[in-house]
């Protein structure tokens, strides 16, 4: 039996995650989870939680650890037998312990992409918001000026990526990211990739990963071998 695996992804706003991470659930059969787009979800369903979010997202700050872990972890229990990518979470140390006390991460991916390129890239982005499909007018832009390929439906652009609110999100994101980048340090499971375009940094995670989950399935057949 293959041996499940389990991933996250980290990175400053803009720098890919939600980009790479559709590569790697293509390419590897790896559960998409964006922290992001459940937030954002719940915000357009106008939920308790949904309300309570919105006030934080839209003031550029990270949502209560409490309101985070209660909304991913959950969802985590019910894939039990899924490989899955996390995107997004965990931000904080608050976050990354709760969730290592149910899950031991096989691999995290950090991105460092250098400021100039999250500015040019985010005010760029173009989102459907039913889906998270995200463009950019540039690098993938959609078939149709303004509309998703999908849906057809209108494209939006996030308040939060507006210049003045990513410098915001910029340095919360340094500030609480550090102690959870040392923790899988020290785990011995962090992978940090260093560019200005994710077509040059995708073949190196590509192959990361095709080691990673090559070596950890012929780990598992040995262990199940009678
Ligand atoms: N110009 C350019 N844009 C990119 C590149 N990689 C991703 N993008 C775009 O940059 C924006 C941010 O990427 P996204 O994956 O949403 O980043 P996230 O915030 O880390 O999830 C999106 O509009 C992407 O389409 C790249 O290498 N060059
Ligand atoms: N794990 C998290 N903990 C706290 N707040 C979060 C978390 N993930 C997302 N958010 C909130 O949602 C906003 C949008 O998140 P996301 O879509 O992941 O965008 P980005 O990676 O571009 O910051 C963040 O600016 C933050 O306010």
């Amino acid at each position: 039996m293959a041996k499940l695996f389990r991933a996250a992804i980290m990175g400053p706003p803009g720098s890919g995650k939600g980009t790479i991470s559709k590569r790697i659930a293509q390419s590897f059969g790896l559960l998409y989870l964006s922290c992001g787009h459940y937030l954002r979800e719940s915000i357009v369903a106008k939920t308790e939680a949904g309300v309570l979010v919105k006030s934080y997202v839209e003031r550029s700050m990270l949502v209560p650890d409490q309101v985070i872990t209660s909304m991913m972890l959950p969802r985590l229990e019910q894939l039990s037998g899924q490989s899955w990518l996390l995107d997004g979470f965990p931000r904080t140390l608050p976050q990354a312990t709760a969730l290592n006390n149910l899950y031991q991460l096989d691999l995290v991916i950090s991105l460092n992409i250098p400021y100039e390129s999250l500015r040019e890239r985010l005010s760029d982005r173009w989102v459907h918001p039913g889906s998270g499909r995200v463009y950019n007018m540039g690098f993938n832009p959609p078939q149709v000026q303004g509309k998703d390929d999908v849906t057809g439906e209108p494209l939006i652009q996030h308040d939060d990526d507006k210049p003045e609110a990513l410098m915001a999100r910029l340095r919360h994101y340094k500030d609480v990211a550090k102690p959870v980048i040392d923790l899988y340090k020290s785990q011995g499971i962090l992978h940090s990739f260093s560019g200005t375009e994710t077509d040059r940094i995708w073949p190196y995670i590509n192959s990361l990963l095709s080691t990673k989950m090559h070596t950890q399935a012929s780990d598992a057949c040995q262990t199940h071998t009678p």
